[in-house]
């Protein structure tokens, strides 16, 4: 029903009517009007607005065809109802602590409970995503005008999109900051379709692309990784501090590499220490959202692009247990 004309009973002159009592700006986000026994029913597009602009739209369209001698009841449906896209960045202070591992696993487990999620690969510099969701070698495709990439399909139900995708290996290598701020941007604005959350894997630290990622596209939350060392400890609430200098919500805490199950022997080993991550989270008053042990499995999968959190076995249930966290996040802003 694009077309307001493909409605039969709809008169132009009803139609004509309505958009005469209407502003213009209200006339652009009408799709379809018309006028049955004195009752106006409109259809217009408000995806875009918030809910107090949702009621203010509706309330005016109420009013202005209220007040036509023509009308005697106005019905109002606005489209678009779904929720804005939500950016969530997943970070960590120091590097090699898993936070590409977790982002997709995060994501993939995400998307098998129905919610449509994208990845986007932040690192620039050393982007992972393609290898670890099975789309190395592929090439975005561009929206028909040009303007923005085409986030690529992934086997496993989310989308993706990295500078791996984009750039030869080792040619980002030579960019400067504002260089990394637009080639984020250019991934952040790209067409992701229906897409209901976007993961946003940040290189470590608190350079450039935090930076230009707090000022330019600030996530709605962020989930922080670390390894229970100490050294990872102290960096992850270096990179805490970021988020909450930008106004940005922690959602939570995850401890990654958390005891090593031996694949041959099954005997349980923690060689960075167990638990700091959970007794830290909670001196800091951070939510704590998960451990993801360390294993064999985790490791050789993500080599070979095949998330673990893409199964139901022990080396998935981690990954879902802290989808369901973030997943909770997202519907109710608690954990
Ligand atoms: N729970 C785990 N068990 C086993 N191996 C893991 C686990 N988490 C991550 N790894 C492995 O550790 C290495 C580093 O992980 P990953 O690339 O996810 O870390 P990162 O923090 O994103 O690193 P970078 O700083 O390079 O972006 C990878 O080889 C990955 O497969």
């Amino acid at each position: 029903m694009d077309n307001p004309s493909d409605t039969p009973s709809q008169s132009p002159a009803d139609e004509a009517l309505i958009r005469s009592a209407l502003t213009a700006e209200i006339n652009q986000r009408l799709r379809s009007a018309r006028i049955t026994d004195g009752r106006a029913v409109i259809i217009a597009e408000a995806g875009d607005l918030s809910e107090a602009a949702r009621a203010e739209l509706e309330a005016e369209i109420a009013a202005k065809l209220g007040a036509l001698p023509q009308v005697t009841e106005v019905r109002v449906a606005l489209t678009g109802e779904r929720r804005r896209r939500r950016l969530i960045a997943v970070g960590s202070g120091k590097g090699g602590v898993g936070k590409s591992t977790l982002t997709t696993n995060l994501a993939v487990a995400l998307a098998k409970t129905g919610r449509r999620v994208g990845v986007i690969d932040g690192d620039i510099y050393g982007p992972s995503q393609p290898k670890l969701l099975k789309t190395e070698n592929i090439k975005p495709a561009a929206t028909a005008d040009g303007a923005k990439l085409i986030a690529i399909d992934s086997p496993y139900g989310v989308k993706v999109l990295s500078m791996g995708h984009i750039v030869a290996p080792g040619k980002a290598l030579a960019w400067r900051g504002p260089m990394t701020g637009k080639a984020l941007t250019q991934l952040i604005d790209a067409d992701w379709g229906d897409t209901e959350v976007l993961l946003i894997d940040l290189p470590p630290g608190t350079g450039d692309v935090q930076l230009s990622m707090l000022s330019a596209h600030k996530p709605d939350g962020a989930v922080l990784v670390s390894t229970p060392q100490d050294l990872a400890l102290i960096d992850a609430a270096r990179a805490g501090q970021l988020f909450e200098q930008g106004d940005v919500p922690i959602i939570g805490l995850v401890e990654n590499m958390a005891g090593y199950a031996c694949p041959h022997c099954g005997e349980v080993s923690d060689p960075f220490g167990s638990g700091g991550v959970e007794r830290f989270a909670g001196a800091l008053d951070i939510p704590f959202m998960g451990r993801v042990p360390l294993t064999l499995a985790t490791r050789v999968a993500g080599d070979r692009g095949e998330p673990p959190a893409a199964q139901d076995d022990d080396t998935a249930a981690p990954f879902h247990g802290i989808a369901q966290k973030l997943a909770r996040w997202l519907d109710t802003g608690a954990i």
